[in-house]
């Protein structure tokens, strides 16, 4: 049993993935034929995949956010949005996630005549019939853009949707020059519906961002953070000196943190992923959570983020069993519903490998042990 395998079966919950950076490369071609769509620079899945790592792993956020244009471009339809959810869903399976919390931007959808509404439903048609046929749970969360006007509109939306299995609302797209605080009436409205919120903050732009998005904006979680970093003193070593106002609330205060470690190297968040923050905010106990942002812009997959963290920042099982449920504890669903897959699901599938682990460590030499 290797390191991966382990990874890739233990229940994992993923709380920030995009919709719309996830597309199965051979499902962007197939798509795009059926549109006559000619920007794709190939009809070779493989190539195509490398194509769009290649595009999105510039080191900065503008340039990562170009591919999305042709992966939008080929969502426009009620029928490739019932697809690429259902087979989101599908690839959690596959990656052993239990609970996704997937997002996009219906305002990026409208191109062939959907209406807002049309492309929600669209989409929660597909998971719904991907829970049903794969047993993932799903929650949907609708992305403002910040380059756009429509922010208040997409919160009401997200509103409506709420018994249909909208769990919340974000904020997504370039940061530099969009301060959160400029869709405050998007924001106001969601919390006097008493809704969810995160929002991207503290990715391209610094700790001022996070701020807006909390105190101003009664951002529930964050998306990213990685920036608050700003906001710790260290000493040479890296040792935390002092925290402060901000980073104290965060951590006082619980707030989760949506950390995506490969995104933030190709978005040039972090300059490499030894320099991310990541592991001085788990050993400072902050709620962080592990997710993918976008599989297939940063070529990854839970079980590549959880391989990551392995090499890079030493977790072992039992702080992914931690981290997992950090997760399902932060997630938009109901509290009770949250408690279900905390001791139904994760915590048994835990306790399930630890057992396969023992035993199979019993059977092999020292060297050959995996994780524990
Ligand atoms: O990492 C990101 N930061 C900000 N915006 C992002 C990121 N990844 C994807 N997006 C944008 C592009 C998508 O079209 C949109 C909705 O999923 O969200
Ligand atoms: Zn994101």
């Amino acid at each position: 049993m290797t390191t991966e395998l382990i990874l890739k079966t233990i229940p994992k919950v993923l709380l920030h993935d995009h919709l719309d950076g996830g597309l199965r490369p051979q499902t962007i071609i197939e798509l795009a034929d059926e549109i006559k769509y000619k920007k794709l620079p190939t009809k070779d899945p493989i190539e195509l995949g490398e194509w769009f790592h290649r595009g999105a792993n510039k080191g900065n956020l503008v340039e990562y956010l170009q591919g999305f244009e042709h992966t939008t471009a080929v969502m426009q339809t009620k029928e490739s949005l019932i697809r690429v959810a259902y087979e989101m869903m599908e690839d959690m399976k596959k990656d052993g996630v239990v609970y996704v919390e997937t997002r996009f931007a219906p305002a990026l959808h409208l191109e062939k005549g959907l209406y807002l509404e049309d492309t929600v439903k669209a989409v929660l048609e597909g998971l719904e019939k991907g829970k049903e046929d794969f047993g993932v749970g799903y929650g949907l969360i609708l992305c403002g853009m910040r380059n756009m006007k429509n922010s208040l509109e997409i919160a009401e939306l997200a509103v409506n949707f709420r018994r249909q299995g909208v769990v919340g609302f974000d904020l997504a797209g370039e940061e530099g020059g969009y301060p959160p605080k400029k869709h405050i009436d998007a924001f106001q409205f969601i919390q006097r519906a008493n809704f969810n919120i995160t929002i991207h903050a503290g990715e391209a732009f610094g700790k001022e961002s996070i701020w807006q998005a909390i105190q101003w904006c009664g951002a529930h979680r964050i998306g990213h953070a990685t920036r608050l970093i700003e906001d710790i003193v260290l000493d040479n070593e890296g040792n935390v000196v002092a925290f402060g106002d901000l980073a104290q609330y965060v951590l006082d205060k619980r707030i989760p943190l949506e950390i995506c470690l490969l995104s933030n190297v190709h978005t040039g968040a972090v300059d490499k992923i030894e320099n991310h923050p990541f592991g001085i905010f788990y050993r400072e106990k902050f709620r962080v959570t592990l997710n993918t942002d976008d599989r297939l812009m940063s070529d990854t997959t839970m079980t590549k983020e959880f391989m990551t963290a392995v090499k890079y920042f030493n977790l072992n099982f039992d702080d992914f069993e931690k981290i997992t449920i950090n997760s399902m504890k932060s997630a938009f669903i109901p509290y009770k519903e949250r408690l279900h897959y905390i001791y139904n699901v994760i915590k048994p599938g835990y306790q399930k490998m630890r057992e396969q682990i023992l035993s199979f460590n019993n059977i092999k030499g020292e060297n050959e042990k995996v994780i524990q």
